[in-house]
């Protein structure tokens, strides 16, 4: 299940818990004829039937959704002067599935703030009115339901943050991995062609592998692409990407960048880390493929292919060299 869809069900279900409750609330106290209350627990329903509504129109966009601070500001603001206006204690349970609530349909910052500013009005207005102890157990328990809630969805958010992380890092480089290459290929592409700027790929493979990894065995050749992915973070400006796929090759994404440009930039990496002395390796050297996108390459899959074959045409043609999809080269 994606996030975005996980987020809709929660929130729908979060909203409709509470107009469940609410309408209860609403129906007891029409029946004792309590009338105060009636509008109140109506106009709060009203409320979390309008977030269900928002939640469904705009399910595609849960994962912002701005429509939501409105809603629950809406809903606390309500809640708290009907608190002040109506001068009835009962409303002050009334707030703890509210402070819920703001946790569950708000991002943790804002909801955690909304939350806090309900607590502090409450413990204001219970210990202005009440028994000292009784107002202590309320905001106590107002408290607790709003840091255990708190401490969940940061779990929760840490949790799903590092499992997104994970599943698109070389765990040996820290680089991105092959899997999210795909994507955001695809993504950077369809960017310029709605926006009609540039963009470049380069494909970096060592050259004489199997000769290093007989010479320094494959913790040395590990050992290189980790160093040679720092090198590369060190080499490269902020907005490119840098990718280690599974066959030890490297790919960059290069957006903004024409034709000239990389051959610049490819230039300078095959220079920088031809030049280096490498622990465990020492020194060796890199081939490189290098493509410009055109207005063919509508799709990730073309690009790679033409950068591929650039790469392999540099190694044919003598290692440490560059070659980019037109066919020159430049170098040894
Ligand atoms: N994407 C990318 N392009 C680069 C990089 N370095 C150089 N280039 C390209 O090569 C061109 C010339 O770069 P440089 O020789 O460093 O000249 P520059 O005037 O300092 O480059 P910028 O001010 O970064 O545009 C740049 O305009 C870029 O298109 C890099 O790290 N990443």
């Amino acid at each position: 299940m994606t996030e975005t869809r996980l987020r809709t069900y929660t929130h729908l279900t979060g909203y409709g818990l509470a107009t469940l409750f609410i309408t209860m609330l609403a129906v007891q106290n029409f029946r004792y004829g309590f009338y105060d209350l009636f509008y109140l627990a109506s106009g709060l329903a009203a409320l979390t039937i309008i977030g269900m509504g928002y939640t469904a129109v705009a399910r595609r966009q849960q994962l912002r959704a701005p429509g939501h601070r409105f809603v629950m500001a809406a809903l606390n603001a309500l809640m708290l002067i009907a608190l002040f206006s109506l001068q009835q204690a009962d409303i002050s349970y009334w707030c703890l599935p509210v402070i819920l609530l703001n946790l569950l349909i708000l991002p943790l910052r804002q909801g955690l703030a909304l939350s806090l500013l309900v607590t502090v009005v409450l413990g204001i207005f219970l210990i202005g009115r009440e028994p000292l102890a009784d107002a202590a157990l309320i905001v106590f328990a107002a408290i607790i339901l709003l840091s255990t809630g708190a401490l969940y969805i940061w779990h929760y958010d840490h949790m799903t943050q590092s499992a997104e992380d994970l599943s698109i890092t070389d765990p040996n480089t820290g680089a991105h991995n092959a899997r999210f290459l795909d994507e955001t290929l695809q993504k950077e592409i369809s960017r310029c062609q709605a926006t009609g700027h540039p963009l470049s790929v380069i494909s970096l493979a060592l050259d004489y592998v199997d000769e290093t990894r007989d010479l320094h065995g494959p913790a040395g050749l590990t050992a290189f692409y980790r160093e040679a992915t720092q090198h590369l973070f060190g080499v490269i400006r902020a907005g490119d990407t840098l990718y280690t796929l599974d066959d030890g090759r490297f790919f960059l994404i290069l957006p903004f960048t024409p034709e000239e440009g990389v051959r610049v930039i490819a230039e300078r990496i095959r220079r920088s880390i031809g030049e280096k002395d490498w622990p465990v390796v020492g020194r060796v050297t890199i081939s490189l493929g290098c493509a410009t996108r055109s207005p063919r390459d509508t799709l990730a899959d073309s690009l790679r292919k033409r950068t591929d074959f650039a790469l392999k045409q540099a190694q044919k043609r003598g290692h440490d060299s560059i070659s980019f999809a037109e066919g020159d080269v430049i170098g040894a």
